[in-house]
């Protein structure tokens, strides 16, 4: 019986969810076709009309007609009966990456590697020649031996190639030539990795088979990027659904986490924006429906409403048990808490209030009782201090340490400061009223009484969680093999939420994993952002230590970003309009922009701007899917999101950081190093939000992070 087997070039390219309905029947009829022919019937098949093409450098690369317009790609191994559908693309362009591509087997792992031999072998001379000039052992790779390349799974001509590169960048010129495998293992390398850090961090977690040089063989032994398809009736199910790769193809380092059977107790995975940890976190989710005892529940939570609508999407995508599915909570921690609050009280919902209309509170406060202190600087030690560390009582206040606080406050002064904080709870009760920090810490009181309700609890975004969230969710699941999943990035922080998990009852110690390879962004996006937090210490997400982005990097090649600096703000809006404008007229959807502004005036001068220019817009927040037009949004309402193309508006000095959210050094130095840090990690957010296109702009002076960054 034929083995069909569809390659994870056919689901990235994206292009067989806009296929005319015909096309993809006639899709389907080929690979009925494939099914139930011999390799020598199928190539004499008149409607297949299956053709080498002329200039190709595989044998085992075929086109086959789909109908007058579309061709299929597709790699059919003379030694077997498995078919590999590659591509389908119109005629002339079908062939065209037909001829480039070639075959072989990895000779590490004994999977299938498809390349574009055509750009590499055209290549390879002219790298050669840039790079005469500058001596072997003064090149990139120069302190890894051919014998070490090679035992690595490199190959010989990739290796020629490697070997004229000089620096990261160069090597990025021939990534998208090579095998991935093989792109992947280099760039480790070339990111400092040593030979052995690559062989136990990336070689030895690839799935690897019988390693012959039989292409049929190698076909069934490469999950990672191929999909083998049991039957029609599979083909079938996998045709019906919109292509998105996350769902079918994980990386080695995403899949091993994703779906180890059981971790005895909490585990953590971090890794830089875009690295999947999201898509992890998700299939995480699809494994444990699936061992779920009856009575059990999950409880899937993120940071917002937007990201926990999204999460839903996910899910839904991967997984279509509606039974499982009812077992799964989707909402944020803080509406979760909501819910127990409600249960627990005479069954109407507790009304929040925002952040402005507490600190209006803590400076009625101030006022009242004639204190010294200013209203931010209660609200941060009531945040970080009272609720961080649950103290209930003046005794514990003036017994807590009061660490990442860098004010000193003396017995009496911790007596008025207490007394101010009993005002401000006092005022919220009599007032019928709570703060979304203050109502975790009650659920969290409540579930500790009256026992967890879920079974397993996954988290994503957890970098921005403040110690009381964290109470709640420990309490919201109890201690035991899998009780926590934990997806988050430290170098994302944009709250200034430091927790030690482990005094939380969280233990993640020897639990954890860094994923490394972003699949959102370009590459040379992520050149571009790195150097905003270079040089910071970036405080993990568990315990104290640090954590680095070494080894980070993207596969995707793109344009490098733009800046542009305005005289004034005028001349800023013009350059946003004529940088948005270019991109929609090269085709990309207006619902992929979105413009980031750190303060909401700005936003609405650059929606009078772009609407001036016959440009619809729409705020990120009110947005739906469908909805149409550019999203313009505050940098922090972008949190967790991605998009084609992001345009950073007002990344000037005096925005960014914005001093408003910036304790004064004078007030607080530690506060303060904490504000600029959050400040700095939300302008790399907004950056890593890009897939394709960043556009940076300001006038007057640029803000000091892109200085000190080197990039204005
Ligand atoms: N194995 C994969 N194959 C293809 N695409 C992937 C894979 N893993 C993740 N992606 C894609 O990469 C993008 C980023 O993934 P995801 O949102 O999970 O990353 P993240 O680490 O949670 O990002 P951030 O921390 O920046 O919010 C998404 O478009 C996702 O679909």
């Amino acid at each position: 019986m034929p083995q069909l087997a569809l390659g994870k070039q056919f689901f990235e390219s994206g292009e067989y969810d806009e296929l005319p309905p015909s096309a993809r029947r006639n899709i389907r009829l080929a690979m009925e076709k494939f099914s139930l022919l011999t390799n020598a019937e199928l190539k004499a098949d008149k409607g297949l009309n299956f053709k080498n093409p002329k200039g190709r450098r595989s044998r085992s690369i075929f086109t086959f007609k789909v109908d007058n317009f579309y061709r299929g790609v597709v790699l059919a191994p003379e030694s077997g009966d498995s078919y590999l559908l590659l591509k389908v693309l119109p005629h002339d362009p079908a062939y065209d990456w037909a001829n480039k591509q070639d075959a072989g087997v990895n000779r590490l792992t004994g999977s299938v590697e498809i390349w574009d031999a055509e750009g590499l072998e055209r290549l390879t001379p002219g790298l050669e020649e840039r790079a005469a000039p500058t001596a072997p052992e003064q090149r990139l790779l120069a302190r890894v031996s051919d014998g070490d390349l090679t035992a690595l799974g490199i190959s010989d001509k990739v290796l020629r190639a490697a070997r004229t590169a000089v620096d990261s960048a160069e090597l990025a010129d021939i990534v998208p030539f090579l095998p991935e495998d093989q792109a992947e293992v280099l760039q480790y390398l070339a990111a400092g990795f040593t030979v052995e850090e690559v062989w136990r961090d990336i070689v030895a977690h690839r799935p690897s088979g019988a390693v012959t040089d039989d292409l049929d063989t190698a076909i069934r032994n490469t999950p990672t990027r191929v999909r083998l398809v049991s039957g029609l009736d599979e083909l079938e199910e996998i045709l019906s659904q919109p292509f998105v790769a996350w769902r079918t193809f994980l990386h080695p380092a995403q899949r091993k986490v994703a779906y180890k059977a059981s971790y005895p107790g909490s585990y953590q995975v971090t890794g830089g924006p875009g690295t999947g940890k999201t898509v992890v976190a998700m299939h995480r989710v699809k494994h444990l429906m699936t061992y779920l005892r009856p009575d059990e529940r999950i409880w899937l939570t993120t940071f917002t409403n937007t990201l926990a609508t999204a999460l839903g999407a996910g899910i839904r995508q991967l997984a279509d048990d509606s039974a499982q599915l009812e077992r799964l909570d989707i909402t944020t921690v803080n509406s979760q808490a909501s819910k127990v609050l409600t249960e627990a009280g005479d069954g109407r919902a507790p009304r929040f209030i925002a952040d402005a209309q507490e600190l209006d509170r803590w400076r009625a406060i101030v006022k009242d009782q004639g204190l010294e202190w200013t209203a931010e600087f209660l609200q941060q030690e009531y945040r970080h201090v009272v609720l961080a560390q649950r103290l209930d009582t003046l005794e514990q206040y003036q017994d807590a340490t009061r660490s990442g606080r860098g004010s000193r406050l003396a017995t009496a002064q911790r007596e008025r400061v207490w007394k101010a904080m009993a005002a401000f709870t006092e005022g919220l009760d009599a007032d019928g009223v709570q703060t979304h920090l203050r109502g975790c810490d009650l659920a969290a009181r409540i579930l500790r009484e009256r026992g967890p309700s879920f079974r397993h609890v996954v988290v994503d975004e957890a970098q921005d969680l403040h110690p009381a969230q964290w109470r709640f969710l420990r309490a919201a699941v109890a201690p035991a093999p899998d009780d926590l999943f934990i997806s988050g990035d430290p170098h994302q922080r944009i709250y200034d939420a430091k927790v030690s998990l482990k005094t939380l009852g969280i233990n993640v110690v020897g639990r954890s994993q860094r994923l490394r390879r972003n699949y959102r962004s370009t590459q040379q996006i992520l050149t571009w952002s790195r150097p905003l937090l270079d040089g910071e210490k970036v405080e993990s997400l568990a315990d104290g230590g640090t954590e680095s982005l070494a080894g980070y990097r993207s596969a995707l090649q793109g344009p490098v970003p733009t800046t542009h600096a305005a005289d004034d703000l005028d001349g800023e809006l013009d350059a946003l309009v004529e940088r948005v404008r270019d991109w929609i007229e090269a085709g990309i959807e207006p619902s992929s922009v979105a413009v980031a502004v750190r303060a909401g005036w700005v936003g609405k001068k650059a929606v009078t701007a772009l609407n001036g220019a016959g440009i619809d817009t729409c705020g990120l927040r009110e947005a739906d899917d469908d909805t149409p037009g550019v999203r313009v949004g505050t940098m922090h309402s972008l949190k967790g999101l991605e998009f084609r193309c992001i345009a950073a508006l007002g990344v000037a000095d005096g925005s960014v950081p914005n001093p408003k959210a910036v304790t004064p050094q004078e007030a607080d130095e530690l506060q303060h190093k904490a504000d600029m840090m959050a400040e700095r990690c939300l302008l790399f957010v907004v950056c890593t939000r890009a897939r394709d296109h960043l556009h940076v702009s300001w006038h007057g002076k640029p803000s000091p992070f892109l200085a000190e960054a080197g990039i204005a």
